[in-house]
Parts: C-alpha cells; sequence; structure tokens
C-alpha cells in the first residue's frame, strides 16, 4: 500500500467528542505524513507533578499524552481520568502494556478516557484478539509494544492482520541503560508494515529527527522532556527535530569512550545512588578541594610508607589510569608525594588514590591535581621495593581490581566494577536529569518533601 493511502489514524473517540471531531484532516496528515506525531510518555509517579508536565509539554507542541505505565501502577485509571479531563482536545495514550484480561483492561482504560490503549506484542494471542474486540467496541485504538520480543518483524506483521492499529518499536528504559537502542530496532520494522510505526525508548531531539526519517509517525519521548529542567524548551527541541528530520551527527564513540564521557558528566553521589548506595570509598578527601577524576585503576599493594611500587606503578599506568595504592592502613607514613605526581603529570595518569597519607601536600595543591588520601603526614618511608602492582586490593572498605573505574570529586570517591560500568554511567546520567527537573521545582517553590511525596512513599 501507497503510503499516502496509509490509514490515517483517527482514534474514534476523537470522533466521539464533537469539539475533537472538528480536527482538521489536514492537520493530522500533515503530522503523521511530514513531522510526525510527539506524544510525550508521563513516566512519573505523581499525578500533579505529571499534569504540570504535560501541560508544560503541550506547551512546547506535544501532541498526544501518555499515562505512563509507573503512572498508572501508581495512580490507577484515576490517572487516565485526570489527564482526560485536564485535556479534553488531546489524544490521551494509556500505556497499560496489557499482559492479560484484553478485554477488561482495554475497556477500563477507554471509560476512563484512552483513546490509544498499549498492550503487550509479546502477550498471548487471545489476549491481542480480546484487546482489538474490545478496541472496536468502545471505539479506541490499539498500540502493540514490541519490548523484548524476540522476533519483532515477524510479530509486528502478525499483529498487523490481528487488528492491532499501531506498533511500537520499544527498547525500554532498563535496557536503554545496557546499550540496547530503539532506532535500531524501529529500522528493522520501516517500510515492512502497513499500520503506523510508533518508536519509544531513550529519544532526544537527535533522535527524533532519526526517527522521522526511518519512518517513523509516532514518536514517545519520556525522559527527555519529563526529567527536564525546561520541559517546554525540551519539547519544542525535539518538536524542531522531527520537523527538519535531521539528527545530529552522532559521533560514534566506543562504550569505553561514552562510559568516560558520561563518568565526567556526573558526580560520585549520582553513582552510588545508580549503584544502590554501593561502592563510595570511605574516609577519603580530596586533597585539593574541587577536582575531577576518571579513569580505570592501576593498583598498588604496598607497606608502612614503602614508596617504590606505588612510583613504579605511574611507569605501568597509561594516560587516563589512576593509580589506587594501599598503604596496608598505615596512616603515620607516606607512600606518595609531590614527585611521583609531578612524574603522573607528564606521563598522563589521570590521578591517584592512596589508602593511607600523602606528604608535599602544598605543592601537590599548588599543581592542582588530583589526589585522594586519607591523611596528610611530612614523613615518607622507604623504597624497598616491597607489594604488587595489579592485584585486587581494598581500598578504603572497597575492593578494587585492576582496570576497574574510578570517579572522584568532592564528596569523595567511587569505585564501578569494570563489568557494570557502561550500565551505572547511564543510570547515574538519568539520575542527574531526574535530579535537575527536581531541583527546577524546587526553584518554583515546592518543597523537596512535596516533591517527593514522601508521606506517601515511606517505606512501610
Ligand atoms: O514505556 C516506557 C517505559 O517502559 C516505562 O514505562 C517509556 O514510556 C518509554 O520508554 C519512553 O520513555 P523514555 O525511554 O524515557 O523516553
Amino acid at each position: 500500500m501507497h503510503p499516502r493511502h496509509k490509514t490515517i489514524l483517527l482514534p474514534c473517540s476523537l470522533a466521539s467528542a464533537h469539539d475533537r471531531v472538528m480536527l482538521n484532516l489536514r492537520r493530522i496528515r500533515s503530522l503523521v505524513m511530514n513531522h510526525g506525531i510527539l506524544q510525550v510518555a508521563l513516566d512519573l509517579l505523581d499525578l500533579d507533578r505529571a499534569v504540570k508536565i504535560a501541560q508544560e509539554a503541550v506547551e512546547g507542541g506535544a501532541d498526544w499524552i501518555e499515562a505512563g505505565t509507573p503512572l498508572i501502577k501508581s495512580e490507577g485509571m484515576h490517572a487516565v481520568r485526570t489527564l482526560r479531563q485536564q485535556f479534553p482536545h488531546a489524544v490521551i495514550v494509556a500505556d497499560m502494556k496489557v499482559a492479560d484480561t484484553g478485554a477488561l483492561e482495554v475497556e477500563m482504560a477507554a471509560k476512563a478516557g484512552a483513546d490509544v490503549i498499549g498492550i503487550l506484542a509479546d502477550a498471548d494471542d487471545a489476549v491481542i484478539a480480546e484487546s482489538v474486540r474490545a478496541a472496536r467496541l468502545y471505539g479506541v485504538k490499539i498500540m502493540a509494544d514490541l519490548i523484548n520480543v524476540a522476533d519483532p518483524l515477524a510479530r509486528a506483521q502478525q499483529l498487523e492482520s490481528f487488528g492491532v492499529h499501531i506498533i511500537c518499536a520499544h527498547v525500554g528504559i532498563d535496557q536503554q541503560m545496557t546499550g540496547k537502542e530503539s532506532l535500531n530496532l524501529l529500522s528493522t520494522l520501516s517500510g515492512q508494515i502497513n499500520i503506523p510505526l510508533a518508536v519509544a525508548g531513550g529519544i532526544d531531539a537527535s533522535g527524533a529527527g532519526d526517527a522521522i526519517r526511518n519512518g517513523a509517525e509516532i514518536v514517545i519521548v519520556g525522559g527527555n522532556i519529563v526529567r527536564s529542567a525546561d520541559v517546554m524548551g525540551s519539547t519544542k527541541e525535539i518538536r524542531r527535530g522531527m520537523n527538519t528530520g535531521r539528527g545530529d551527527v552522532r559521533r560514534s564513540r566506543s562504550k569505553e569512550e561514552e562510559t568516560h564521557d558520561i563518568f565526567m558528566q556526573v558526580s560520585a553521589p549520582n553513582i552510588t545512588d545508580a549503584m544502590h548506595r554501593k561502592g563510595a570509598m570511605n574516609g577519603i578527601v580530596s586533597i585539593c578541594g574541587t577536582v575531577k577524576l576518571v579513569g580505570k585503576a592501576v593498583t598498588v599493594q604496598t607497606f608502612a610508607g614503602d614508596w617504590a611500587k606505588p612510583v613504579e606503578a605511574i611507569d605501568v599506568g597509561m594516560p587516563g589510569d589512576v593509580i589506587v595504592i594501599n598503604n596496608d592502613g598505615g596512616t603515620h607514613v607516606a607512600p606518595w608525594g609531590e614527585l611521583a605526581t609531578l612524574s603522573c603529570i607528564k606521563k598522563g595518569i589521570s590521578g591517584v588514590v592512596i589508602d593511607g597519607a600523602v606528604r608535599d601536600v602544598d605543592d601537590i595543591r599548588a599543581l592542582k591535581y588530583p589526589v585522594f588520601a586519607k591523611s596528610t603526614v611530612p614523613n615518607a618511608g622507604e623504597p624497598k621495593g616491597m607489594g604488587e602492582i595489579n592485584a585486587e586490593i581494598r581500598c578504603c572498605g572497597q575492593w578494587v581490581r585492576p582496570g576497574d573505574w574510578i570517579v572522584g570529586d568532592e564528596s569523595g570517591v567511587v569505585v564501578i566494577p569494570a563489568e557494570q560500568a557502561y550500565e551505572v554511567a547511564r543510570r547515574a546520567l538519568e539520575i542527574r536529569k531526574t535530579e535537575e527537573r527536581i531541583r527546577e521545582e524546587i526553584q518554583r517553590g515546592s518543597t523537596l518533601a512535596q516533591i517527593a511525596h514522601l508521606e506517601k512513599w515511606e517505606k512501610r
């Protein structure tokens, strides 16, 4: 079927409400056929905040408003009813991710005011059939979410034959943290099915342009709008990306480069939050105050200030590495000082972390070089050569293996196991985005307790 004759998505509830039915078909065709529909996914737990964010997103150009799965799980159909009341002219999507009792769940969402209802593409065929039957009965549309489907193209074509109205190429939030990309999934479906294609999962302004170029008619955006300090501005930027179809030229980066770049953007607290409060070294401080340290560990075990192995590690390390030293609990004698620091700077070593003492502090501060230690003393040990380089060591209460990531700032030092680093970095970035939105709402006058609804969510 030639794209021009594609079914234009007109949820029957549009037809059912007089003022919505007055919508100009050409405007919708233009939205769908040329620049696409922007759907804001309200993946929040608090309905009041969700409504405020939705209002800003609509002002920024969002076309459809989605009650995200977390919001529905938190507030139920009250969330859908509220969005319907607050936005009588908008298309409301209920991202139910229906897995069973298709007719019941489609009916409840339709009666609450949803125009489009999200079901799991991986649900049993009987659920799909029941959902489609209920959708026809209540005049709503079914969007099938391909999240985690083994053979997405085959399932999408099958669901099209079952009467599903929209296929959503979706990479879930946890999947994104492991590096999976929704645009890659979209590209496997583009031009292969005749019903509208939606895409969801980590979409930003750049990705939105790519999505339109890759055949998406509905672009679903959650975090890059709802966790933005400037919701309207972010929405406008994504709308602009869709209208121009121009994504930024994405410099291809290795996962290691992307991990490093993200660690440079986030704080040590963001990282420990992303690691469920794990990874933080205890009792260690930055010698030079405001610093940022990111790199992979070269570990050194030494004793009583013996500085031979620590200094030899400078020759073992590569530019960008971090030297991590266990001084066997010795906080009264230093295995490190200014000359070793100067040698690191010349080699391009990123910084030094010492479970023990450091000396020549005034000179090191003058060099503004990232050194973290437990104490400062004037005396050093002897270069006897005891200990070893690149064995697994303890450092300030944390196990550190060669190649683990080290991130340090004024809050302290965090160790991230190498095999978890990319996912931890992505999660830490999401946490930073969430905090940017909370900071904005505090600036607007809400208290942190109000924003977090602490009384409601305290662990019972
Ligand atoms: O459906 C979603 C996810 O499963 C949480 O419910 C999101 O709405 C979807 O992933 C879009 O959100 P972002 O990935 O944050 O853009």
